[in-house]
Order: structure tokens, then sequence, then C-alpha cells
């Protein structure tokens, strides 16, 4: 049978560009090549679990509807503590089949082991994910990478549950060397400690690193896991359009409150399909000739202002070694608190009438005392 056409809506946000969308080989690399740079940012909608095949039939209905062709659900599911629902597993893959049968989209599930991997490919999924949990053990990574040698598929890996750069681009790797070249990168935030707003931290600076290292792989942002409440979901969203980021992946389903899990993050269609309506894309440069202009004035003040700051760190620098010599002169430690309290405290508070962002100062002083530190103790121990 032939297969059926991917339906492409017109132009959903005709004006977007994102930077892997900038790069030549961007179109090879992102899922599907017939989906080209016109149709960013891509959308990747779905139940966070396949739950019955009505659930699944219904919630993919309306998803066509809202213009999403590449569905995600969920077949195995890890779940942070035993004894809730894990998925339904291999039984969910007849039901994917018939509604790709049934309706022009191609589905993505996550895997998380080589026999995931094999029932994923016998069914016939079309692009695959590695979850949060599963990107932050090298060996699990290898072992799909391994299940997946000679194959070609397409594989978004999400970034691992704790902020390790070097671990999300370390899965990128062991994909590459089995000769997977269709990835995409998947940010959905960081676990963390009391976190009050989300449920993952998203850290954006960490998939803006990810993309100054990796500018050429497609990055889609997470706002249902980030946020874990669809309140937050389209704030988030936004946000990730604002960086440029190339793609979404947002949690739908038909009764978002009776979903068997993560309820609470879940859009219906219907307020997805609003959603997409509302979020603004941004263009990745300036055009017009006379705001170029202008910008580059700006940049070379900024220069200017940047270069000031350096001269006054060094300045600040050259006085904290001073201190140090007094110190090891009369053997007294490089740490001393209640000064460090005092400028600690009075620092934000400068900054902030000044009109800064007295959080943004502090974290500022939190690494000029780490090299004052580093500096002193260097001296001390000379
Ligand atoms: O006041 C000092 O003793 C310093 O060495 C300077 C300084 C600083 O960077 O401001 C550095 C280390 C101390 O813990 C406190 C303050």
């Amino acid at each position: 049978m032939e297969k059926t056409r991917i339906f492409i809506p017109k132009k959903l946000w005709p004006e977007y560009t994102s930077f892997a969308a900038m790069n030549p080989s961007m179109t090879n690399l992102f899922p599907f090549p017939e989906l080209n740079s016109e149709r960013l940012p891509f959308l990747i909608a779905g139940p966070c679990s396949v739950e019955t095949p009505e659930q699944l039939h219904a919630t993919v209905a309306q998803l066509v509807n809202k213009g999403i062709q590449l569905i995600r659900g969920g077949v195995w599911k890890p779940r942070t503590r035993p004894n809730g629902f894990e998925g339904v597993g291999t039984l969910a893959l007849p039901w994917i089949k018939e509604v790709k049968r049934e309706f022009p989209v191609r589905f993505a599930v996550e895997v998380a082991s080589a026999s995931h991997v094999e029932e994923a490919l016998k069914a016939g999924i079309d692009v695959l994910w590695i979850g949060a949990r599963s990107t932050v053990n090298p060996f699990t990574v290898q072992e799909i990478a391994e299940s997946l040698r000679g194959i070609d598929i397409p594989v978004l890996i999400k970034n691992p549950v704790n902020p390790d750069l070097g671990l999300w681009l370390g899965a990128f790797e062991r994909l590459e060397s089995v000769g997977l070249n269709r990835l995409g990168a998947i940010h959905r935030g960081f676990s963390n400690y009391r976190d009050k707003i989300h449920r993952n931290s998203p850290m954006w600076q960490i998939p803006i690193e990810f993309r100054t290292i990796r500018p050429e792989i497609p990055m889609i942002n997470d706002p249902s896991h980030i946020s874990g409440r669809r309140d937050l979901v389209p704030s988030i969203a936004q946000k990730a359009l604002d960086l440029n980021f190339d793609g979404l992946m947002i949690e739908s389903h038909v009764r978002p409150d009776a979903a068997w899990t993560d309820a609470a993050q879940q859009l219906t269609p219907e307020v997805l399909g609003e959603l997409i309506g509302k979020l603004k894309t941004r263009k990745i440069h300036f055009e017009a000739p006379e705001t170029l202009h202008q910008l580059e004035e700006i940049r070379q003040q900024i220069d200017e202002a940047d270069r000031e700051m350096l001269e006054a760190f060094a300045r600040r620098m050259h006085l904290v070694e001073k201190i140090g010599e007094y110190k090891k002169l009369n053997n007294v430690a490089a740490f001393q608190r209640e000064r460090w309290q005092e400028v600690f405290e009075s620092r934000p508070e400068w900054g902030k009438k000044l009109g800064l962002n007295p959080e943004a100062v502090e974290e500022i002083f939190r690494i000029i005392h780490q090299e004052s530190i580093r500096k002193q103790t260097e001296i001390l121990d000379q």
C-alpha cells in the first residue's frame, strides 16, 4: 500500500527561521527532509502516555486538525516511584499502527533499551526519543546506539536530568558513532530541589551553550515537562521561540484531567491550537540597512563598556592581590567572612539603585569572590 502523503498545512509560521534552519544540512538532520525550513518551528504534540485505543484515536484526530504531523505518545514510561502506571507497553503498538493508517501523521515514542528499539522498529515507529533518565546513563545510551547500528531513523535526545552539558553532547556522539545522523535535541529542563515555579528548571543557558557547540543540531523545547503545569506552557513556549529554538514538543490529551500520567501539564488539542495561533515567531537577524547601521553603533558602545568593566575588574584584582600579600605576611586566612558578607549584601543594593537586577549582581559578585579566593590562596601557598 502506498504511504499516506504527509499533510503540510500552509506555512503555519512563514517568517520563522532558526539557527539550525540557516544551516544547509539542517533539512537532513531534522526528522523529515520533506518538512523544510519553511515549516519551522517544528511541532510535536500528543499525549504523555498512550492509554487506550479510544484516547489515542480521539487525540490524534483532533491534533491532525490543528496541523500536527508528528505525534508523540509514551508507551514505556519511566516513573520516579514504583507501583504507578508504567505505560501500556507493546500492546499500544498496534493502536499506533492503526492511527497511522487512518491519519496523515508520523509517530514518536520514547525508547530506553535495546528491546524497546526492536519493538518500536518492528511496529514502524517513525521517530524515537531518548528520555532524560536514559541520557543520564552512558550504558543505556550505548545500548540504544548499538541496537540502532545501520538503521536510518530520526532520534531526538532529551537533556539529561542533571545539568550536565557533557552528558547530553556525549549521547549525540554515541549515536553518531554508529552512523545515525538525523538527530535532534529536546530541552525538557533539569531536576531541582525546591524550584517553586518549574517542575524541571529550564536553565536556558545550557541549551544555549549546546547550540553554540553544535549549531547544526535542531533544538526542540518541551514546555510541558519544564512547567509541569498547563498555565505556564504558553510563556515557556514563547520564550523558546524568542531564543530561536527550532521546534516545540507539547503534551496534549483529549481529556487532560483524566490523563493517567502528567495530568496537570497536558493541554487539550483545542487549547493547543489556540496557543499555536498566539505564539510569536522571531526573525533570526535584523534586515533593514538603517537598523543594521544603528546596531553596529550600539555594539561598538557595548565593546567599550565591556572594556571599561574589564579594566575595573583588573584594578579590583590588583587590590585583592595586594591584600593577599598582607595576608601572607601576617599569616591571615584568605576568606574573611564578615567583610565578604558586607560586600555581598551591599553590591546588589548598589546595583538596584542603578536599575540592575540584584540577583544578577549577586551572581557576578559570587564569581568575583571565587576569583579573589583563588588568587589569594595561590599567593598564600607560594
Ligand atoms: O577584604 C578582603 O580581605 C579581601 O581580600 C577582599 C575580598 C573581596 O574580593 O572583596 C576577598 C576575600 C575575602 O573573603 C573578602 C573580600
